[in-house]
């Protein structure tokens, strides 16, 4: 037996707290029968994980695979996100973030002018990577075989205006969802280019998905920060962190409560990457009054009231079972 797979066999006898079972979710009547599943917290044995590949991501929270999605693939994704910019395509519920840096200037239909696209499920180009097989078989040892596609994003990362807006402040991507539980959603992102430190790569924090969800706000950045682009409040500097470089086609998976950002871009090219936030079909909706996440409700609610016109009929829920998309099994519960 190897040194991890021992490791993993006595993780498994030491486990003193069964995982998240989602069968203690009210609105959900279904558990997962895996064969042969030792079952550890977060993720499932469905033959797909070494048992090293496991332990890794048990204690870090992320695990990267190199050359999971063909060049071809990206480059059809860079090509339809190129249309979209140049205006020629119009994707329905499509939001398109500009750097706060030129959201002020002057509208160029160029990608030069778009730093990310959010929400991006009625694009059926586009809608692919999120369907692709070589990630869903990745995605269902974190979430069992009832998968959906909860939230989508392209991020064009620009090159730095001199202010640092480019940088995505630390965070947990859990702040942003109202589903839980946490354990039972997974991101997939994929490097559409090399990203590097120079480029202003992912940034993580190891093992901080063990923890709870923490208080966000924007941070205090002289140069100013993107609309919704909230940090773990008290990030401390010194917390050990690791630089994500990655080729193109490379996928890293992680978990939502996993503290991550991004550097600001140094290079003149915009740094490009595509991503899909993965929840089991099975996760049920909380209610976030009264919790840390009441505060990008409300942005969110104010967002959706201007984009939709609905006044406060909208909740939260809303726009995420309006958004949510099954991309495999059976739509249980979300
Ligand atoms: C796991 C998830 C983690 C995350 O998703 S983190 C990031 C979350 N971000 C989001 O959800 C997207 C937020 N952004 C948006 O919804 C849109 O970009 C936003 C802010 C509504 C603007 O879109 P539009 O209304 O189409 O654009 P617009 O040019 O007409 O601007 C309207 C007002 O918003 C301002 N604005 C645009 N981009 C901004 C930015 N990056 N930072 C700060 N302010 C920004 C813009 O200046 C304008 O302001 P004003 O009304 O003229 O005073
Ligand atoms: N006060 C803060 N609150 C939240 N996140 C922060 C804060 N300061 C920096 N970060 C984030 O920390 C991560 C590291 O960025 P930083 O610019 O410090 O260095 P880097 O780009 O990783 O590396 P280099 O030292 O080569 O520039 C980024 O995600 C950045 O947005
Ligand atoms: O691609 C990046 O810079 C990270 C974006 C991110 O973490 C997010 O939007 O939640
Ligand atoms: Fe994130
Ligand atoms: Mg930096």
């Amino acid at each position: 037996m190897s040194r991890a797979a021992e490791r993993l066999k006595l993780l498994i006898h030491h486990l003193d707290r069964p995982p998240a079972a989602l069968s203690a979710a009210p609105t959900s009547g279904q558990t997962f029968t895996h064969s042969h599943s030792h079952q550890l917290r977060y993720t499932f044995d469905t033959g797909l994980l070494t048992p090293e590949q496991r332990l890794s991501y048990e204690e870090n929270g992320f695990i990267l695979i190199k050359n999971l999605v063909s060049e071809n693939d990206i480059d059809k994704f860079r090509q339809e996100f190129e249309r979209i910019c140049r205006q020629e395509v119009k994707v329905p519920g499509l939001v398109v973030m500009r750097d706060v840096a030129i959201s002020k200037s002057e509208f160029i239909p160029d990608q030069k002018a778009v730093s990310k696209i959010q929400d991006f499920q009625e694009d059926p180009e586009l809608f692919q990577y999120c369907t692709l097989p070589q990630i869903l078989k990745y995605v269902e040892c974190f979430t069992g075989p009832n998968i959906m596609a909860m939230h989508t994003m392209l991020i064009n990362k620009p090159p730095d205006a001199g202010k640092k807006t480019s940088r995505h402040p630390m965070h947990q991507d859990l702040h942003y969802f109202s589903f839980r539980p946490a354990d039972r959603i997974v991101c997939a992102w994929t490097a559409m280019e090399k990203v590097s430190r120079q480029n202003g790569c992912l940034v993580v924090l190891p093992g901080t998905h063990t923890g709870t969800l923490q208080e966000h706000d924007y941070p205090e950045w002289e140069g100013g920060v993107n609309k919704m682009y909230h940090g773990v409040r008290g990030y401390n500097p010194q917390h050990p962190r690791v630089h994500l470089e990655m080729e193109k086609g490379d996928t890293v998976f992680f978990h939502p409560l996993l503290i991550h950002g991004s550097g600001m871009n140094q290079t003149q090219g915009f740094r490009k990457a595509i991503s899909c936030h993965y929840a089991s079909a099975d996760c049920y909706y909380i209610d976030v009054k009264g919790t840390t996440q009441e505060n990008i409700e409300k942005e969110v609610k104010e967002i959706a009231n201007k984009k939709y016109a609905m006044g406060d009929q909208i909740t939260l829920k809303d726009t995420w079972a309006l958004r949510g998309r099954l991309v495999q099994g059976v739509r249980t519960s979300l």
